[in-house]
């Protein structure tokens, strides 16, 4: 059989927009580099449908750069029970979902397209097992903050008992090797919360992966890389703050630059481009439009979050409160707990939008924003201080970061009930956007990190210089091993 040579990443990722949307700006970058290898971009069924709703199920799908073949996880109708039902899917994901994904590398070898190197999100450790089964290198990409990966990495190494003894007491300082003190209160939610909750095997997932990169640096003379969604000036205590791995900084990747290597968003490509969920044709662009510079709240909680009728409520009134214009996203699957106001002439509600083209239009003033770290990768990206309102996970850690060490936010104090009240959010808009001293600091500060998040990504910047050795190692690695052809034979 003619065997081919050509570089052939296979990225994956789990089913999540959060997920998706970096994974997908990575392929991007990856196929239009200059060695030009083939990427694959694999993610669950479900998810595949709806990305390509009119391309036929099973397919393989190519836009003329990647090329897009969907793993089953057991769950192809996309009802994986909700939340309460998430441990159960995570169990039935790994089975399923590395059964699929093993398959596929077979497939694309025997059809002569040899992968060479599989690229893998955090909640899908399995697959550098699959990517061993066939001898070809695999590499994590880890797509939260540089910080929360050392915080994870130190607590399921030293710092576990420490964590857990105090999981508790959320004013306790944890004092991570080479980082900043850090309070319980801004540990990722992950680790400080009860075994029973409905998102246990999260962490159970996360243990796995950080048991995957110990295992993987036993079995070679060299430390295990990681790639990260951020940059070098970012975060730099963070990214040095694991001796074992070496985290390789190559963000922010997001739509604009990732597709056109440019360093400036060019409007037609701000688009995500892997939505899952469908844009709201309402036009609030040209609304944008109508509106003075710097003047716009931009409200939104991501794809995961689900409001209560009393958070949806408050926000409502406390958007009224303002007495300035807004842009709220609330999904179409989050409508249903009722007390939702539409702005009337004020404001304007949509169920999804184009997220990168608003925060890049000079209308918008201040994001509010539940942290997730694509939104706020994408608001420094942009230039626009939050307001912050984290839940869970990362986002509180993310939330410290902006109205701590880059003052490019502020973080909103919750009621009991997780609840943003209409009043702490007028008072929080007015400290960003208002005239004090603290706002015009944050918008000053923005400004400055959508400067340095530009030069990171620009030709020659370090996320450039990262993302090109990175190429150019895996290239020599697989030249020098003949990786993903040994399969075939
Ligand atoms: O109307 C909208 C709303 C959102 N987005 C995009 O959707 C993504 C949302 O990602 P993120 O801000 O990270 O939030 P989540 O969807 O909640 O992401 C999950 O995954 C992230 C990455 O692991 C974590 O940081 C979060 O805490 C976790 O909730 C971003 O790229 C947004 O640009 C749109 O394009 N249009």
């Amino acid at each position: 059989m003619e065997l081919k040579r050509q570089q052939h990443f296979l990225v994956a990722t789990f089913p999540f927009q959060g997920h998706i949307n970096p994974v997908l700006h990575l392929a991007k970058h990856l196929a239009r580099s200059a060695a030009g290898p083939l990427v694959t971009f694999s993610t669950s069924l479900s998810a595949h449908r709806r990305m390509f709703p009119s391309a036929p199920d099973h397919h393989d799908v190519s836009d003329g750069l990647l090329s897009y073949l969907p793993f089953s996880d057991g769950f192809d109708d996309g009802d994986s029970g909700g939340v309460a039902g998430f441990n159960r899917f995570m169990a039935e994901f790994k089975v399923t979902a590395s059964r699929s994904l093993s398959s596929i590398v077979a497939g694309l070898a025997a059809r002569g397209r040899p992968v060479t190197c599989v690229v893998y999100t955090m909640l899908l450790p399995w697959a550098a097992d699959v990517a061993c089964e066939y001898g070809i290198p695999s590499v994590h990409y880890w797509i939260q903050p540089a910080t929360v990966f050392a915080v994870y990495y130190h607590y399921f190494h030293d710092y576990g008992a420490v964590v857990d003894a105090h999981r508790d007491d959320p004013s306790f300082t944890v004092t991570f090797p080479r980082m900043p003190l850090m309070k319980i209160s801004d540990v990722p939610s992950f680790l400080t919360s009860p075994v029973d909750h409905p998102l246990y095997s999260v962490y159970l997932t996360l243990r796995e992966a950080f048991a995957a990169l110990d295992a993987e640096k036993a079995a070679s003379s060299s430390k295990p890389r990681v790639l990260v969604n951020t940059f070098d000036e970012l975060e730099p205590d963070a990214l040095a703050a694991v001796d074992e791995i070496d985290m390789l900084s190559i963000g922010p990747l997001i739509p604009s630059w990732s597709s056109s290597g440019s360093a400036a968003p060019k409007d037609t490509e701000t688009g995500a481009g892997g939505d899952i969920f469908k844009p709201d044709d309402k036009g609030y662009m040209e609304w944008l439009d109508s509106q003075p510079e710097w003047s716009v709240v931009y409200v939104s909680f991501g794809s995961l979050h689900h409001f209560t009728k009393r958070e949806l409520e408050e926000l409502s009134a406390g958007l009224e409160e303002c007495g300035r214009p807004y842009l709220w996203v609330v999904r179409r699957d989050n409508r249903q707990a009722g007390g939702l106001r539409e702005g009337g002439g004020q404001g304007m509600v949509v169920e999804w939008c184009s997220q990168v083209k608003v925060l890049s239009h000079a209308a918008v003033g201040c994001f509010v924003t539940h942290c997730g770290w694509n939104s706020m990768l994408e608001s420094l990206a942009c230039g626009v201080p939050t307001v912050g309102a984290p839940r869970l996970s990362d986002q509180r850690t993310n939330a410290r970061m902006a109205d701590g060490a880059w003052g490019t936010g502020v973080t909103a104090e919750l009621s009991e009930d997780g609840v943003v009240e209409a009043g702490e959010l007028n008072r929080c808009v007015e400290l960003v956007m208002g005239e004090g001293g603290r706002g015009k600091e944050m918008r000053r500060k923005a400004v400055q990190w959508q400067e340095r998040a530009r030069a990171a990504v620009s030709e020659g910047g370090s996320s450039d210089r990262n993302l090109t050795a990175f190429l150019e190692e895996i290239t020599k690695g697989s030249q020098a091993t003949n990786s993903g052809q040994q399969y075939l034979e």
